[in-house]
């Protein structure tokens, strides 16, 4: 897809946000089509999961507009995005430690079968059938559904998360650094999960500091430096070094082992 071909799905208009005297994000102009797969990419602090929570309602925008298919939004909490179709998978994960996998996927979705006021019974059978459906759809393979995520491997864990968010993503999925903590073959699985979102025509902002991830996942690269966007690249127009110049502001001679983790 070219930069310029399609709807937009979501738009920022001079997103801000300071924490008192840091300016964290200033004046973020950033636009996402549909279907389109997208990195944004920057030194430690440049502001990327800042940018990540203003557009998700974890927090409000010191100043700036959020447009989101085809209308402004202003989400007072991730919950409010969700509902609109943004599913997030952020670094702390957010899953329930003391529940198994197809509890954690269905979380605050659960579904029931009796319902008289407050009281209601949870559809386990039917939750379960689905997670297994689930997983199955983004490749994830999880040996024991019943175990608690409190057991599992921390790539394990990142694995239910983004299964959850590819399942219930309809109309945008953001992962935070999704892989910084996982395998060789769990880095993989998760890479399938972003290959079949795009089959899907489900639009993607990938966080990571993995440049070859970048490189070969996506069809646009986001440069943020200090806060500020510095630069858009299309992935068919663009390589390594310029991205790692585009991060540094160095413009030649940059070691890009030294610039990505
Ligand atoms: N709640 C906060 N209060 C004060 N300063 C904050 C807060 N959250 C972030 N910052 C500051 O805002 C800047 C941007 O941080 P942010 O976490 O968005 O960077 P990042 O690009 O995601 O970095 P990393 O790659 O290390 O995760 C940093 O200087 C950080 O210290």
């Amino acid at each position: 897809m070219s930069a310029d071909d399609g709807r937009i799905i979501l738009q920022t208009e001079a997103l801000t946000k300071h924490y008192g005297g840091v300016h964290a994000l200033d004046d973020a102009n950033f636009i996402l089509r549909d279907g389109e797969h997208v990195a944004i990419v920057g030194d430690n602090g440049a502001g990327k999961s800042t940018f990540v929570r203003q557009i998700t309602g974890v927090e409000q925008p010191t100043s700036g507009k959020i447009f989101f298919d085809g209308e402004e939004v202003s989400f007072k909490n991730p919950i409010e995005a969700r509902d609109h179709g943004i599913e997030t998978v952020f670094q702390n994960l957010a899953l329930a430690d003391d529940l198994d996998v197809p509890s954690n996927l269905f979380l605050g979705r659960e579904e029931t079968y009796f319902n008289l006021g407050p009281f209601s019974i949870l559809n386990e059978r039917s939750m379960g059938q689905k997670a297994l459906s689930a997983l199955k759809t983004t490749g994830v393979k999880i040996p024991d559904l019943k175990n608690k995520i409190r057991n599992m491997s921390g790539g394990q864990r990142q694995c239910v998360a983004i299964s959850r968010a590819a399942t219930f993503a309809s109309k945008l999925i953001i992962m935070d650094e999704p892989t910084a903590a996982l395998g060789v073959q769990e880095t993989a699985q998760v890479e399938n999960i972003i290959r079949g979102l795009k089959e899907r025509g489900i639009p993607l902002i990938l966080v990571s500091h993995n440049l070859r991830q970048v490189l070969d996942l996506v069809d646009r690269i986001w440069v943020w430096r200090r806060g500020k966007i510095v630069g858009a690249v299309d992935r068919d127009k663009t390589d390594g070094n310029e991205i790692v110049s585009l991060i540094t502001g160095v413009k030649s001679g940059v070691d890009e082992e030294a610039a990505f983790v």
